[in-house]
């Protein structure tokens, strides 16, 4: 299988501060990767230094079969990049931004490209709307159109459906895997949960390390969570919640509607912890495999405690949103 994205070691770090720390991953060509992690955990950070924005201080590695330290123009060339904060002219139409930023880059046939790029994303029918007047799951449809117009070979999408809604995401998500059939390589950053599922493989990144890689299964599976779900009225989940919090053997305790989802990685202590409860009246029990959350949850627990043990000066910290 060809690697799209194959590095190792990358370490970058402003002044003091290690915020990506000895991060080694590997991308198939024609693979959505998913990157996850707390705010502040290094993801711009990676994606800046795989796309030779920013040089790494330590490590190496190729992207597209270039040097990422000295081939980053060769990179640069073959690579769609979205960031969080892309612009947009909103007083041009969608046709017009999209030819702007094709005569920015010196592309050929920007007519014929920009009317492919718009047929393809299903945006030529809108191509006279101003910018100015686009919802928010359009203006990213457009933001995709212009980091595909130069024919990338990979995309690096940071946040790319932050606050959109959740026809747009899933519409933004379905022209992702059409990309990636074509046989582009996308790797993405996101908070959703849901955006992490639909991935090929996903990335956790933490304090700057790469705590976990694989597809979903493998990520949950990894994790050593056992979970199970109760389920009853409010006020009887109120205060099985308040008895469970904190309760030796019990390493998570989170509320989802009307159900307690409850886990730990020691599955015979969490057995013995939650005995006394199995009877409580009205609280139902259930099993319940661990999700994609639980497992990030989880791994960022351990990792916090860690931190907590004084591996403080001059590491990344993460910035909990
Ligand atoms: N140019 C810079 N100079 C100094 N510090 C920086 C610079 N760029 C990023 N940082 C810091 O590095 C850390 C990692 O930032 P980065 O943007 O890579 O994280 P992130 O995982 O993408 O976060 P988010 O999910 O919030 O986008 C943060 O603490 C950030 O403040």
């Amino acid at each position: 299988m060809s690697m799209a994205i194959s590095v190792s070691g990358l370490t970058k770090r402003f002044g003091e501060r290690v915020v990506v720390n000895d991060l080694s991953l590997n991308v198939p060509a024609g693979q959505i990767m998913g990157f996850l992690g707390p705010n502040g955990s290094g993801k711009t950070t990676t994606l800046r230094m795989l796309c030779g924005l920013l040089t790494p201080d330590g490590g190496q590695g190729r992207c597209l079969g270039h040097d990422i330290r000295t081939e980053a123009a060769a990179i640069k060339r073959q690579v769609g990049y979205m960031t969080q904060k892309f612009s947009l002219y909103e007083d041009l139409s969608i046709q017009e931004n999209l030819a702007f930023f094709a005569r920015v880059h010196g592309l050929p046939k920007v007519g014929v490209l920009v009317r492919e790029t718009l047929e393809r994303l299903g945006l030529w029918s809108r191509r006279s709307q101003l910018a100015a007047h686009l919802s928010g799951g359009w203006k990213q449809r457009l933001a995709l159109a212009a980091c595909i117009l130069h024919r990338p070979r990979l995309l690096l999408l940071d946040e790319p459906t932050a606050g959109v809604d959740p026809q747009a995401r899933r519409d933004f998500w379905a022209e992702l895997h059409r990309l990636a059939a074509d046989g582009l390589t996308v790797l993405v950053s996101t908070h959703y949960m849901d955006e992490a599922e639909r991935c090929h493989g996903i990335a956790y990144l933490a304090y700057g390390t790469l705590l976990t890689c694989g597809t979903v299964d493998q990520v949950v599976a990894s994790s050593g969570l056992t979970t199970t779900r109760a389920s009853g009225p409010p006020e009887a989940l109120a205060r099985l919640h308040q008895a469970l919090h904190g309760l030796a053997g019990v390493e998570m305790v989170a509320p989802f509607g009307r159900a307690l989802h409850v886990g730990s990685s020691d599955a015979q202590a969490l057995g013995a912890a939650l005995a006394p409860f199995r009877h409580t009246p009205d609280i139902v029990w259930s099993d319940d495999p661990p999700s994609l959350e639980d497992a990030f949850i989880h791994l960022m627990a351990g990792v916090t405690r860690t931190q907590g043990q004084g591996q403080g000066q001059g590491q990344a910290g993460a910035e909990h949103g």
